[in-house]
């Protein structure tokens, strides 16, 4: 009976509290499916984003290319939403402005992708690590310690010895001429030779690295490509524990490699240190030769009074100053190179230029390139048109902002197509993707490191704008400078015709080693 009342009386009451729970429901649905429209009417615009994956399929690498592309079609800013991250790609140097530069405090963060937690020391480094109190902490020891002006300037008889070196080993492995060389090879040891002399003071072998790599190339290659993936883990992150593309394994495996190297050159230096002290006995000798701290000995002297420097910090700057550092200066040489020898005519006047300088029996020295106006303009065009870094490092908002009349939300990530930038017809010109160095003798104000102009950025700009540019640019030019006052070059069969395809990746290197035959100018030894 009371059953019987019950489904007789409750089906009103029930009627009218579902109809409330319904009503109140749609209420929130349409509030929020209008503020949801009302915003992506906002976004910038972009490509229609499919469920789950989003605009991950439109990835086709060299996305650097396929990024311009877009750009043709939606604009200098655009939409895509990569897997579940919102993704803002920025084409144009008014509108990479308006980001790195008026708005530098909110999108000076980094996506925290697996690369960063698993190769990098989980975020201890600076390249990865998001804003905040670390990255700053980290940012200082890179600024005001590690590269300074003084400190680089007291490694320029490094500079200078190794290129030296390369020179010598070239013309020995052209058999006097004879032969072409890999200017690839030369190029990456000579880089090689030099990054860990400053890093540790000393040269490296392949063998010394252990692990399953062949050598320090085959890490940084791996590394590097590793890094530059489209890993699905980072934009769908309930996959990433599946790591359906086997990257993250690869991750560990480059972690583990260098970590185990990284412990053994700490230790060397340790040792080294106490060593040296138990030596002098505390006492500076007076006639002792200066003694150029290497970065370790800067990081390792630091943690003595800083306690939040530890082993992991200093591994993950080391491995940020050679993941950084390394593959960055051989790139652009590498490019600088295969231009010149498609350009006989930039290489001749080159040649003049630097003979005026340093006569025809001269060794060049790190002084004499501050007057080397040509060289100057040859670097900035090959830094222009094969920017190392196309889509710089992606940057994150941390808080939501408009740009240029558009929506970016909080946590969108931000790409800057430099590479796209360099090569705006608007700014730089119908020829703007050819070769051409004169251009710069107009664009003579544009400083790469005071990043003051966005027409090129190749070193990114702002807070997070790369903090090695001035020990990059004495490589590359004294490099260059000593490889053409020493050589003559050329290659095999038509130089118009050289292959000028390039590897995908988070750097742009040549995708086929550059082979060139060397015929000496100088007299010898060095
Ligand atoms: C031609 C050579 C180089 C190029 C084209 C280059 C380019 C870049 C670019 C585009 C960025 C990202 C900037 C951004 O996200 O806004 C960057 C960051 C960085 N670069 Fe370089 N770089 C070069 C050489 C070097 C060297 C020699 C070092 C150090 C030894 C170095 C250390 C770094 C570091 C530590 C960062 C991260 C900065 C941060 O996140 O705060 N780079 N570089």
């Amino acid at each position: 009976m009371a059953f019987h009342n019950l489904s007789v009386c409750l089906p009103l009451p029930a009627t009218s509290s579902t109809a409330a729970i319904l009503c109140i429901f749609f209420s929130f649905f349409f509030i929020w499916f209008s503020h949801n429209r009302r915003i992506r009417a906002r976004l910038p615009p972009g490509p229609y984003a499919l469920p789950i994956i989003g605009n991950l399929h439109q990835l086709v690498l060299p996305a650097h290319r396929t990024f311009k592309s877009l750009a043709d079609k939606y604009g200098p800013i655009f939409f895509l939403r990569l897997g579940s991250v919102p993704t803002v790609v920025v084409s144009s140097s008014e509108i990479a402005k308006q980001f790195l530069k008026n708005h530098d405090l909110i999108f000076a963060s980094r996506p925290p992708r697996a690369a960063g937690r698993l190769i990098f020391f989980n975020f201890e480094d600076v390249v990865f690590a998001p804003y905040g109190e670390h990255w700053r902490q980290m940012r200082k020891i890179c600024v005001l310690e590690l590269l300074t002006a003084k400190r680089i300037e007291s490694f320029k008889h490094v500079r200078e010895e190794e290129v030296s070196s390369m020179i010598r080993s070239v013309w020995e492995e052209s058999e006097n001429g004879r032969m072409g060389v890999n200017v690839s090879k030369a190029i990456s040891t000579l880089t090689s030779n030099i990054v860990w002399r400053i890093l540790a003071n000393r040269k490296f072998s392949d063998d010394d690295l252990g692990g399953d790599f062949k050598g320090f190339k085959d890490l940084l290659v791996e590394l590097i490509a590793r890094v530059g993936d489209f890993n699905i883990g980072d934009f769908i992150p309930y996959l990433d524990w599946l790591d359906l593309q086997g990257i993250n394994r690869c991750m560990k495996k480059i972690h583990k490699t260098f970590d185990e190297f990284a412990e053994k050159i700490i230790d060397d230096h340790v040792n080294a240190n106490h060593l040296m002290a138990a030596a002098s006995n505390g006492q500076k000798r007076a006639d002792a030769e200066p003694h150029v701290q290497d970065f370790v000995d800067v990081l390792l002297h630091m943690a003595v009074t800083d306690t939040k420097i530890t082993r992991e910090t200093i591994k993950a700057l080391v491995l940020d100053m050679f993941g950084a550092g390394l593959e960055t200066t051989s790139t652009t040489l590498e490019w600088a190179m295969s231009e010149l020898l498609r350009h006989p005519h930039v290489m001749k006047k080159l040649q003049e230029e630097i003979e005026s300088i340093v006569g025809h029996h001269g060794k060049v020295k790190g002084s004499n390139l501050a007057t080397m106006k040509y060289l100057h303009c040859v670097v900035k065009e090959t830094l222009r048109l094969y920017p190392a870094v196309p889509l710089m490092v992606p940057h994150e908002s941390v808080e939501a902002v408009t740009i240029a009349g558009y929506y970016i939300p909080k946590k969108t990530t931000v790409m800057v197509n430099v590479w796209a930038i360099g090569r705006d017809p608007n700014v730089w010109g119908a020829y703007a993707s050819k070769f051409k160095p004169e251009r710069f003798m107009e664009y003579e104000q544009i400083n790469l490191t005071d990043q003051s102009d966005f027409s090129m950025i190749p070193f990114g700009a702002g807070r997070r704008g790369c903090p090695g540019a001035s020990m990059a640019i004495p490589t590359i030019e004294l490099a260059l400078a000593q490889l053409l006052h020493t050589f003559d070059w050329r290659v095999e069969g038509d130089p118009s015709q050289l292959d000028m395809k390039e590897v995908c990746g988070v750097t742009i290197p040549r995708q086929v080693p550059l082979c060139a035959y060397p015929r000496l100018r100088v007299s010898f030894p060095l």
